[in-house]
């Protein structure tokens, strides 16, 4: 089984990946943020390190592709490849920080890179609105985030109702998360795992 968690900078993610991997005993897989060599200078000046930042996120995405396919543990997956090309890459390239020389390079290794991805047996998809991102956020407190303007939050999560609109690899389970306190009240986590296990019936 391979469950994969989507959604914006700060939706919970992570939380909700560590709850779930706790819960079911399974592997978690997260995103190699805390000793990413260049998240830092890229919030510091986008344009100069997006490239780079792009083709690192890509390469540590794809190992854990690579992981998921040998491993056959059941895991949970804290963002998927998805999100790096056909949300951040294209945000950053409409937003004239990614080149689009730089972007149709990178276009042509995901592309690539596709062919050995499986989409996850369940996409979980966290949406937030921005006000609600940019608390929890700040509640997370990384202090190289506090550049994250609204404008960005914004294109991206338009960028991500585009792209759960039409996407149709698999089973997709949308969680409005902002009246949703999975941290504090055990019935919120509760209300996810149900709707969790009839998304999955019969396959537990
Ligand atoms: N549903 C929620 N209710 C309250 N706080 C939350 C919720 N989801 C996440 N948080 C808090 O918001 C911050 C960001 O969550 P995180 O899981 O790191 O988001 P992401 O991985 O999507 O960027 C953390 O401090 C976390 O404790
Ligand atoms: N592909 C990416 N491009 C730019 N920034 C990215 C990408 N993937 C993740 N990030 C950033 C966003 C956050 O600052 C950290 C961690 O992501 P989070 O949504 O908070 O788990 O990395």
């Amino acid at each position: 089984m391979h469950i994969a968690v989507t959604g914006n900078i700060g939706a919970g993610k992570t939380t909700l990946t560590t709850l779930l991997s706790k819960h079911y005993g399974w592997d978690a897989q997260f995103e190699d943020v805390d000793h990413n060599p260049y998240l830092e200078d890229f919030y510091a000046d986008m344009s100069k390190w997006s490239f780079a930042l792009q083709i690192y996120f890509l390469g540590s995405r794809f190992r854990q592709v690579k992981e998921i396919r040998e491993s056959g543990k059941n895991i949970i997956q804290d963002r998927t490849i998805y999100e790096d090309a056909h949300i951040f890459a294209e945000n950053l390239n409409d937003m004239n920080l990614l080149s689009t020389r730089d972007f149709n390079n990178y276009i042509s290794v995901f592309d690539l890179m596709k062919n050995f991805v499986s989409a996850p047996d369940l996409l979980i998809y966290l949406k937030s609105d921005v006000p609600n991102l940019v608390k929890k956020i700040y509640k997370r407190g990384r202090e190289y985030e506090a550049s994250i303007s609204i404008e960005y939050l914004s294109k991206l999560n338009q960028k991500y109702e585009k792209w759960i609109s039409s996407y149709t690899e698999g089973k997709l389970l949308i969680i409005e998360v902002d009246d949703l306190d999975f941290v504090e009240k055990p019935e919120d986590f509760g209300f996810i795992l149900e709707k969790i296990e009839a998304e999955l019936n019969g396959l537990f």
